[in-house]
């Protein structure tokens, strides 16, 4: 019987304060060698999973080029299709394996817009995308390892309904700050810390002014 979930490595780059992106919306925050780092990780597991908002913000590959491997499928959800034809996403979809997961409040429309490309539509939820039902399924297609890459919002599913089990942090040398930026964890967070997952931290490496930490759940 295949297991109920893959393996989830929650991953990002963060400002010294915690945050993903600046309020207007700049993310790349990664130096050339942590870029290297995480497409050596991207090129390990079978699948990428990234929220809409980051689509739409970041127009991203999801692929492996600054390193030699395979690109893992890209998944991304996205309750009612509204990412963009143009996206490169969509675009590239005939090349790099595609699942995009939708629930049931999406319209005739825009499902017959994602399939006018070869995407697999994976249709599970009411409102957003039911994350475990959506983990059960990609596990019964032997997807064994996933990289959830954000952003804020689709971390904090994650961390709430406790379906990760590792997490790799870069803090890059900056302080962003601002009310609007978005922070590694959006979402409502817990009101008391003893809600938090315990984390053991597994190892640190320095690579010039960024620090990746990478963490495991207890
Ligand atoms: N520095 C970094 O490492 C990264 C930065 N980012 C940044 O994060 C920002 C986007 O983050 P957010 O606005 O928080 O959006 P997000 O990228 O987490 O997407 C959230 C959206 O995904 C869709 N969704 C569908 N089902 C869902 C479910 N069950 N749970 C959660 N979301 C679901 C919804 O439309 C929801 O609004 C961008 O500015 C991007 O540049 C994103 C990834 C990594
Ligand atoms: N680890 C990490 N470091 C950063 O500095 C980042 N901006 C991200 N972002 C994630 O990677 C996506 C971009 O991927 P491509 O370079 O287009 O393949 C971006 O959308 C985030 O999911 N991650």
């Amino acid at each position: 019987m295949e297991k109920s979930k893959p393996y989830v490595i929650l991953s990002a780059a963060t400002s010294i304060d915690g945050k993903i992106a600046t309020s207007t919306g700049f993310s790349n925050l990664s130096s050339k060698q942590d870029s290297i780092r995480l497409h050596k990780l991207r090129s390990k597991v079978d699948a990428i999973l990234v929220g809409k908002n980051t689509v739409l913000r970041d127009n991203p590959m999801l692929t492996v080029r600054h390193t030699k491997g395979k690109n893992p499928i890209r998944i991304i959800l996205d309750s009612e299709g509204t990412i963009s034809k143009t996206s490169k996403i969509l675009q590239t979809s005939k090349k790099i394996p595609t699942i995009i997961a939708v629930s049931k409040i999406i319209s005739k429309t825009n499902l017959n817009k994602l399939h006018q490309f070869p995407v697999e539509v994976i249709i599970t939820g009411k409102k957003s995308v039911n994350i475990k039902s959506l983990l059960k399924k990609l596990s019964d297609k032997k997807i064994k390892t996933i990289l959830v890459e954000g952003g804020g919002t689709v971390n904090w599913e994650f961390v709430k309904n406790n379906l990760f089990d590792e997490l790799i942090i870069t803090i890059s040398p900056f302080l962003i700050g601002g009310n609007d930026a978005i922070s590694f964890i959006q979402g409502k967070g817990f009101e008391k810390i003893s809600k938090s997952p315990n984390l053991r931290l597994k190892s640190t490496k320095r690579l010039k002014n960024h620090l990746v930490l990478n963490y495991e759940k207890v």
